[in-house]
């Protein structure tokens, strides 16, 4: 109910962005942020992230985002989608840092309602999510990955994947951590979510963070395939596993979603918080320079 309940939010939201539906002989839609190529016979969606220059995870992203990926699972002809991103070299920067810094509680407050909705939708959809990262995928970007039923990652080793809260000054809330832990193991969550690790994809592969690494121009294809391999499996058996699997974890978030958003708020409204994002986002601006 409470999700269905934000989800209805959220396509308001949408309707008031006011986003005009393209549509290319039925098999592609497009918003401003989501690019989706669905194949409605083979069952089979192609979502890329296309947010300029990399990808953030802004409001009116998740919204367009939310919208693209409701629209999917309202077809019950689609069954997997494959995320990925338009720009190769960065999958997401994760959470757009300029939502979090210099506004007002009300907007932190709508904020992470819609990133919770983005983990939420993800997490518990029935269709089979695999996640093609074609590039770095940091915090919220590595969360997205998290959610996904499989994952494989570009062989590049400038390209990096972790939970790097702790290096912004920020602290990865609760559900990113169980996302994480029920990934790759406590310790070397803990060891990793302390530091703030960023790991290339050898190290990735290794950790269990990304299920496979192939070479960078056979990512796509080996999403294909793997999607292949699972739409095998029948829908009902592999959808209640899912949710077996899944849902207490989730559960234990939608029943704190409210004290969650008053933490979040509470933590990023403080000064000493709001001075470290300003000084990670200086040196984000340096690095150019
Ligand atoms: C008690 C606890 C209670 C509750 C929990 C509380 C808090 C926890 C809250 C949230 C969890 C946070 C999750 C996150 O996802 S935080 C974001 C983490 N992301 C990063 O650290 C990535 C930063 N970006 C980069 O490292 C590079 O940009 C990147 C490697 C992705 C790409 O490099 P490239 O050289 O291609 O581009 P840049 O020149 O660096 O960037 C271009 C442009 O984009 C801006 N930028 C980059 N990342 C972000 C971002 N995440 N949000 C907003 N804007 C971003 C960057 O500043 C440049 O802007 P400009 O100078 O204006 O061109």
């Amino acid at each position: 109910m409470a999700l269905a309940a934000a989800g209805r939010v959220l396509l308001q939201a949408g309707s008031r962005l006011g986003r005009r539906e393209v549509v290319d002989g039925a098999r592609r839609f497009a918003n401003k942020r989501v690019e989706v190529e669905a194949d409605e016979a083979a069952g089979i969606a192609v979502m890329k992230l296309k947010n300029p220059p990399v990808n953030s995870l802004s409001l009116e992203f998740l919204t367009e985002f939310l919208i693209s990926l409701e629209k999917l699972e309202n077809n019950k002809n689609f069954r997997g989608v494959i995320l990925t991103s338009e720009r190769p070299g960065v999958f997401s920067a994760g959470l757009d840092l300029m939502e979090m810094y210099g506004r007002n509680p009300a907007h932190y407050a709508e904020y992470w309602r819609a990133v919770q909705e983005l983990w939420l939708r993800l997490y518990l959809s029935n269709m089979i999510l695999v996640c093609a990262i074609n590039g770095t995928s940091p915090a919220g970007g590595c969360l997205m990955a998290l959610t996904c039923d499989h994952r494989i990652m570009a062989d590049n080793p400038k390209y990096t994947i972790g939970l790097n809260e702790s290096q912004l000054g920020i602290v990865a809330p609760f559900w990113f951590k169980d996302n994480f832990v029920n990934t790759v193991g406590y310790r070397t969550a803990e060891h990793a979510l302390q530091l703030g690790l960023l790991f290339p994809p050898a190290e990735a592969l290794k950790l269990g963070i990304v299920d496979e690494v192939v070479p960078e121009d056979q990512v796509h294809s080996k999403a294909q395939s793997v999607m292949a391999q699972w739409m095998a499996i029948p829908d009902h058996s592999r959808q209640l596993t899912k949710n077996m699997m899944r849902k207490a974890m989730a559960d234990n978030l939608i029943k704190q979603r409210e004290a969650d958003i008053q933490n979040f708020v509470s933590f990023i409204s403080r000064d000493s918080i709001q001075k470290s994002l300003h000084t990670y986002l200086e040196k984000l601006k340096q690095k150019k320079g």
